[in-house]
Order: C-alpha cells, then sequence, then structure tokens
C-alpha cells in the first residue's frame, strides 16, 4: 500500500504559536504531508474558535488530520471533539501518539507548549505522520461504537425523538410456534416503545375447528394475542405443496379471526436478465390476485413481496428489481381497487443498508437471517427511523 499524503490543518493559540510556527515548517518539508492549511492566523484568537475551525476543516475532508497546539493541549481537545465527526486526543508521548491514531483513529493531535519540549514535540508530529488506521483492524468496531454513541444511534437529536418515530413504526416479530407464548409475554412486559412490538405467527390453518391433526388454529393464536399471521412463505409453498387455493383460504381465516395476514408472493425461477422486472411482476400479480379472492375488501393485508431466488441468498435482489416489481403490484388493479389498507415489504436476503437503497417504493423489510441479530435489527430500525428524520 502507498504512503497516504496528508493534508493536515494547523492551528494554536497565544501559547502555542512557537511550537505550530516549527511543527508546520516540518510538515512542509516532509514529503508525507500534501498540503498544510494554517488556521491559526491571528494568535489572539481564544482556542476554542481555531480548535474548532481546524477540526471543521477534517469533519468536511477537506484536510485529513489536524494539528493543535496551545499551553496544555486539553482545551484544543476538548474544543475539536465538540465537532461532529471528530476524534481529538492529546498526546505527549510516542505510544499514546501512536494509539491515538491506531486504536482510535484519532484525526486530530493535540500537544501544550507548556508541557514537553519543542523537539519531543516535533518528534512525536513527526511519528504521526507515520500512522495510518486500518479499517480491518479489530479497534474499527470500537471506533463505530464511538461513532453511533455520537449519531445518538441514528443521527438524531434525542432520546425522546428516537421513541417518537419508533413508536410510529409498525414491527413484527414472527417466532415459530412453541416460542409464541413466551414472546408475547416479555414483548408485553417490555418497556414502551418495545411493548408495541406485534407479534405473530409463520403459518395457520385455514380452518378455525375441526380434525386437522397437527394444524394451528387461528382461533387460538388470536386468543393468545398474535396480531398477525404469515402465509405462503415460498418454503410452504415449495416443501409443503401450498398451492394459491390454499394460501387463499388461510388468508380468509387470517383476517376472519381479526388477525392481520402477512401474504407471501414473489417470482419462482431464476432471475431473468433484460425484461426481469416485467416477468416477476406479472407471476407476482398473478399470485396476488389468486389470494385476493379470500380477503374481504376492506381488510387490511401486508403483502411480502419475496423473490424466491433471493430467499437465503447471499445479496436481496437489486433495487431497480424491487421497485419495479411493487410498483406493478401496486398499480394492478387487484390492488388498487381495494378499500383496505395494502402495504408491500420487501423479504429476501435484506439486512442493514438496504432501506436506504430502497428510494421509498416499499412500505417496510421482511427480514429473515438478519433479524435472528438483535443488533443487526436494531441497526435497521434505525435506519427507517433516520429517514422519517431527514425525509
Ligand atoms: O422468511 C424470511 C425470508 O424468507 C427471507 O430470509 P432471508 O432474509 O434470510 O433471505
Amino acid at each position: 500500500m502507498s504512503s497516504p499524503k496528508w493534508r493536515i490543518a494547523v492551528g494554536c493559540d497565544d501559547a502555542g504559536v512557537g511550537y505550530k510556527n516549527k511543527i508546520k515548517a516540518d510538515f512542509a518539508a516532509d514529503d508525507r504531508v500534501a498540503s498544510v492549511i494554517d488556521v491559526g492566523a491571528d494568535d489572539k484568537t481564544a482556542y476554542p474558535h481555531i480548535a474548532a475551525a481546524a477540526a471543521k476543516l477534517v469533519a468536511s475532508g477537506e484536510c485529513d488530520r489536524a494539528l493543535l497546539i496551545c499551553g496544555t493541549g486539553l482545551g484544543v481537545a476538548i474544543s475539536a471533539n465538540k465537532i461532529k465527526g471528530i476524534r481529538a486526543v492529546t498526546a505527549h508521548d510516542s505510544f499514546s501518539v501512536e494509539r491515538a491514531v491506531l486504536s482510535n483513529n484519532a484525526q486530530v493531535l493535540c500537544m501544550g507548549e507548556r508541557v514537553i519540549g519543542l523537539e519531543l514535540a516535533r518528534r512525536l508530529a513527526k511519528e504521526w505522520l507515520g500512522y495510518v488506521f486500518d479499517e480491518s483492524s479489530p479497534s474499527a468496531a470500537k471506533v463505530a461504537a464511538i461513532h453511533q454513541y455520537e449519531e445518538g444511534e441514528g443521527g438524531l437529536s434525542g432520546q425522546e425523538e428516537v421513541e417518537a418515530v419508533l413508536s410510529s413504526l409498525d414491527a413484527f416479530i414472527i417466532p415459530d410456534f412453541i416460542s409464541l407464548p413466551s414472546a408475547i409475554s416479555a414483548i408485553a412486559a417490555a418497556p414502551a416503545p418495545g411493548n408495541k412490538l406485534v407479534v405473530g405467527a409463520q403459518d395457520c390453518a385455514a380452518a378455525d375447528f375441526g380434525a386437522y391433526t397437527g394444524e394451528v388454529s387461528p382461533a387460538v393464536l388470536k386468543e393468545i394475542g398474535c396480531g398477525i399471521v404469515e402465509v405462503g412463505h415460498a418454503e410452504r409453498r415449495r416443501l409443503f405443496g401450498e398451492t394459491d387455493g390454499v394460501v387463499r383460504d388461510k388468508v380468509a381465516a387470517v383476517v376472519r379471526n381479526g388477525m392481520v395476514p402477512l401474504v407471501c408472493v414473489g417470482e419462482t425461477g431464476e432471475p431473468v436478465a433484460g425484461d426481469g422486472v416485467h416477468k416477476a411482476a406479472e407471476e407476482v400479480v398473478r399470485q396476488v390476485g389468486a389470494v385476493m379472492e379470500g380477503l374481504d375488501d376492506g381488510a387490511e393485508v401486508v403483502l411480502a413481496y419475496e423473490p424466491v431466488w433471493a430467499i437465503g441468498a447471499a445479496e436481496p435482489a437489486s433495487a431497480e428489481h424491487v421497485s419495479g416489481v411493487v410498483r406493478v403490484v401496486r398499480e394492478s388493479e387487484v390492488v388498487k381497487s381495494r378499500e383496505g389498507r395494502t402495504r408491500i415489504v420487501y423479504g429476501g436476503a435484506a439486512g442493514p443498508g438496504l432501506w436506504g437503497r430502497l428510494g421509498g417504493e416499499v412500505d417496510g423489510l421482511f427480514l429473515g437471517r438478519f433479524a435472528h441479530q438483535p443488533e443487526q435489527f436494531v441497526k435497521m430500525l434505525y435506519e427507517v427511523v433516520r429517514m422519517e428524520f431527514e425525509g
């Protein structure tokens, strides 16, 4: 890897002018330095303004790093750290300078002219240029955690606002049947907004009562507190031979029992180059039409669009594909003519980062593997929340 050429901002208050000028000259003569911007032109300016000006150059990307000098190196560090995205440290020894970069990815080094000798300060500044943070090191996750705290987990201005937006989201979990009662109790006992999480089932019988050994009645699911029931997942269709007709009857059973059906639909073939969106949309609209026959026009439904080839895959379908198919489904007569609320969510390797790429065409995500990892699940909730705030 070739060594970076640093663009460096330097600054000081009136207590640090001598060291700053010496080190600035050292930088100018060092071929690891591409440019030096001196923000401390007026040595009467109080240190917070100097530090903030240099830190802003780093935060904006105009500079890669900043070196700040005041009497102790403390005030400038405190001030620079007030700028979002900045990690500024005060360091007066070799080891701390090294770790500031390699462990903490600090972009701003601060020193005190009243604390160390000039030659040591110059040597440390020189060493500092030689360290490059390794994004693949174990330290990267810890630096990312610092960033997350700074962002308030989602770039939002306060916990109350986060909770307000989370409260406005509809989120559901659909565990296996055995776990349902304990999941329902745990969520009911959780503090708000966690207690708003809807719990649902992964399947149900088409009949409420009767001799259907092994089946789970939708009436029982309702009784224990389920709010949503998934029907027609690709695996139910493929492994258990469920046809559109079976799915239609189960949808009707879910609605009859006062719950929301989460109806899985998606093209079954391999991804098609060229005309993929058109072909997929045609198949999905047909599936939707078939199951809608069992659905009261005013009933709420959530359609989970999952291209079968994307389920369990390494990557989700492209944003273009998802948006294209969802748009056609939304505009189809069978959906457009409904009175009941119809939302379309996307599933199939849906994970962090996808929400932002989908460009607002879908109403939500239907998570598989990523929902098994609590921290990933929370991360995705915050992605949605952040977009609510930032539009
Ligand atoms: O039920 C979940 C979906 O089929 C998607 O699973 P996945 O996100 O692991 O691909």
